[in-house]
């Protein structure tokens, strides 16, 4: 299920306005990377690149490639619905939809794509997608409920089970927990742990400590002045980009001298 990520090239526009600029990374299947670096470098940019996402915003586009396992996302033909299939997104402020219930907040992802299911597999995804979201125990008796109706970490945890439903190879996370008290981030942080097993995941985020905690791989994106794009200044294992990194903006920004 959980495929390679391979970016060359890669600039990102906002009509005139070049945000990302030369990006090149591997992200391997079944590690967790993460994105840090300073406001405004592009992160989350970069990060809407990776399933096509950055394209409903006017204007913009990139130039380059993306691949999973080969496949350049960006290829002629390539139905970006069937892309952002394969690469789901988990933003920072949980998203279920308000009216619908629990279960149909988990299932939407995959009526929206037109997968046509019996009851009893629509009842067998739902449980094993809030299983894989460490959901399941504190909604199985209120499946009906309002999405709603649950805390800000249940929903955070019930927005990654819908994405899990429709069976990505790879879960993006943009700051996930930045809405989140600290035992609900705890959670999350746990299940992304999890999440690794299947998928491969990538997580923008500020709380330098928690990349430390969840990442294999950390990648650090900076401004080379005002006004200028963002670049990938240095990305390696997440161990020796916190205690012997290569450049010296990025241990300037780890140690909080900066940013
Ligand atoms: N929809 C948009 N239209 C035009 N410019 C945008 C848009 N979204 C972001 N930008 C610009 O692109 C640049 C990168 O922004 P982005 O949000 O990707 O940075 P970031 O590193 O994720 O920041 P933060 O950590 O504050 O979320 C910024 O200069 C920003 O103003």
């Amino acid at each position: 299920m959980s495929k390679r990520i391979e970016v060359s090239d890669l600039n990102v526009y906002y009509g005139s306005f070049k945000a990302v600029e030369d990006v090149q990374l591997t992200v391997e299947p079944r590690t967790v990377t993460a994105f840090i670096g300073p406001s405004g470098c592009g992160k989350s940019t970069f990060l809407r690149t990776l399933n096509r996402m950055h394209e409903v915003i006017p204007g913009a586009y990139v130039e380059g490639s993306v691949k999973l396992d080969g496949d350049d996302l960006y290829g002629p033909g390539v139905d970006p619905v069937r892309v952002r299939r394969q690469v789901g997104m988990v933003f920072q402020r949980p998203n279920p939809f308000p009216t619908m219930s629990i279960a149909d907040n988990v299932l939407a992802g995959v009526r929206l794509n037109n997968q046509r299911m019996s009851g009893a597999k629509s009842k067998e995804l739902l449980e094993t997608s809030l299983q894989g979201a460490n959901l399941w125990n504190e909604v199985k008796d209120r499946l009906d409920k309002p999405g709603s109706g649950l805390s800000g970490g249940q929903q955070q945890r019930l927005c990654i089970a819908r994405a899990i439903a429709v069976q990505p190879e790879v879960i993006l996370m943009d700051e996930p927990c930045s809405a989140l008290d600290p035992i609900s981030t705890l959670a999350i942080e746990d299940l992304i742990g999890e999440l690794k097993e299947d998928y491969t995941v990538v997580i923008v985020t500020h709380n330098m400590q928690q990349a430390a905690r969840v990442s294999d791989q950390t990648a650090f994106f900076n401004l080379a002045a005002q006004g200028k794009p963002g670049r990938l200044v240095e990305i390696g294992s997440t161990e020796k980009i916190f205690s012997n990194p290569d450049e010296k903006a990025t241990e300037d920004y780890i140690t909080g001298r900066f940013g």
